[in-house]
């Protein structure tokens, strides 16, 4: 059990100097949290849903007021680049004034019953005090993306935010406090995920459990909520293909390469894990790849013009190394690698070549700023091979022929096909994945549905 006043140290991964502390709560807070919440959702629930988007709209313009400040938090805590960390606010904040609107479009409806004296009407209801756990990698765009539809839709919430990146997560809360959101209706828990978790999965005035994070720890929160048959929402890990075909415009295939491959260092659960391109353009794109991203700037997030900031912690840095080292080891060659001059969590952006399907890059998540290419000859042969996986989040086909764009991106075993477009998402689209990349969507009104109950009442006049 966690002691009282323990803390947690969160440290800026580009100068490893601790920048702050937090709490590190445990089952006591999260209880109280708990508490708090299912007594705001008595009055929160009932307030008309105009008026928690106007409440909503408030907090909206907060965070666009307050957009520097917040994206320096994030950069310090989390590492990103600075104009990828504003990117991040812009888009976290695109969910917030996107579900401030969709509220209103919670419909019921009619339904012509067998007896001439009944009469059947559907609604949707929020389901009540939802729970959200959060990764390190989007530190704002992960909690809104869950929070926002759940206020819109009359539920409160309480979440607990990646021990790495907290302080990204408290200034977005201040906020909604100070746009006027009850303080009941979102709160932030701070400390040990186990114990804050398993005291959430426990309490049965929890209706929801909304995580993003790694597939093993999603499965085990699938298993734990099973004892009070909790609503669940998993968007879990990726290991994105990303097809070049051989009528493929290489500009476009190469922009879109980098766009999805080195955002965030490669810590995306969309990114580009796996390279395919058509034998008869190898050289070409291989050529202009590498030209593009030997041009991205490596180093402290804070400093003007970087690409690419440092990962998160040595483990990352470790795995990244540990799926170079065995693609070397069987065969691929390097193209460009890693030469630069930093140390501790940096790593330069990585091209492999005459990569096979053997190496552990083209099978386990790489999480970091590596891009291992391989070749193919058929639509049948690619397709076969980038559905070859256990997830199903993202894919990426790039491709001129309108016929090869319909027929293989309908072929392909993913939630989220980007054609010619290496950075697909958006407030207004059904962000999810097929297979072990999770459960539900996140975003457009399909991310709603995932904070209501359906119920009817069946009238007798
Ligand atoms: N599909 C998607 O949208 C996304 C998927 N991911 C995937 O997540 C992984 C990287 O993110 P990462 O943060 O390391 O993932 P983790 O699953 O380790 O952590 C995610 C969150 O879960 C918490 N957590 C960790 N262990 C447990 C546990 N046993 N019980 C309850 N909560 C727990 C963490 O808390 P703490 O920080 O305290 O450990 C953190 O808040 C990658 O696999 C990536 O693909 C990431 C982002 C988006
Ligand atoms: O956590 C992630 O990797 C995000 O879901 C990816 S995105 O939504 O920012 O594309």
């Amino acid at each position: 059990m966690t002691k009282n006043n323990e803390v947690i140290e969160v440290t800026n991964p580009a100068t490893g100097e601790v920048v702050d502390t937090v709490l590190k709560g445990g089952k006591k807070e999260a209880v109280e949290a708990v508490d708090k919440a299912y007594q705001a959702f008595q009055d929160w629930s009932k307030q008309s849903v105009y008026e928690r988007s106007a409440l909503l709209n408030k907090w909206y313009a907060l965070v666009e007021e307050h957009e520097a400040e917040l994206a320096r938090i994030m950069t310090i805590e989390q590492g990103k680049p600075l104009k990828e960390a504003t990117g991040e606010i812009r888009y976290a904040n695109s969910f917030i004034s996107w579900y401030a609107e969709e509220g209103k479009r919670l419909y019921g409806e009619t339904i012509p019953a067998t007896a001439s004296d009944k009469r059947i009407v559907v609604s949707r209801q929020p389901v009540g005090v939802i729970a959200a756990i959060t990764p390190w990698n989007f530190p704002a765009a992960m909690i809104t993306r869950k929070v926002a539809p759940a206020l819109a839709s009359g539920c409160t919430a309480v979440v607990k935010p990646a021990s790495a990146t907290p302080l990204t997560a408290i200034r977005l809360r201040e906020l909604a406090v100070e746009a006027g959101i009850p303080e009941g209706v979102l709160q932030i828990v701070t400390g040990s995920s186990g114990e804050i978790s398993d005291a959430w999965m426990a309490d049965e005035r929890v209706r929801k459990i909304s995580f993003t994070g790694s597939t093993e720890v999603g499965k085990s929160l699938m298993q734990k909520s099973a004892k009070t048959v909790k609503k669940l929402s998993l968007e879990l890990g990726g290991h994105a293909p990303l097809i070049v075909m051989g009528d493929a415009d290489i500009e476009k295939a190469v922009s879109g390469a980098v766009a999805s491959k080195y955002r965030n260092a490669g810590q995306t659960c969309v990114c580009a894990n796996r390279i395919y391109v058509h034998e008869s353009i190898e050289q070409e794109f291989a050529k202009a790849f590498k030209e593009k991203v030997a041009q991205l700037k490596v180093g402290d997030g804070l400093e003007e013009g970087v690409d690419i900031g440092p990962l998160i912690d040595k483990s990352a840095v470790e795995k990244v190394k540990h799926h170079i080292e065995d693609a070397l080891d069987k065969g691929a060659e390097k193209l460009l690698g890693n030469e630069i001059e930093k140390e501790d969590l940096f790593f330069g952006p990585t091209i492999l070549t005459n990569v096979n399907d053997e190496m552990v890059c083209m099978q386990e998540e790489t999480f970091g700023p590596l891009a291992p290419i391989t070749t193919f000859q058929t639509k049948e042969e690619v397709v076969k091979r980038a559905n070859n996986s256990p997830y199903g989040l993202a894919a990426y086909l790039f491709t001129e022929n309108l016929t090869t764009a319909i027929e293989v991106s309908e072929q392909l075993e993913y939630g989220i096909v980007g054609i010619n477009d290496g950075a697909p998402s958006t407030a207004q689209a059904p962000f999810g994945g097929f297979k072990e990349s999770g459960l539900g969507r996140e975003g457009g009104h399909h991310g709603i549905d995932e904070y209501v109950e359906v119920k009817y009442l069946s009238i007798q006049l």
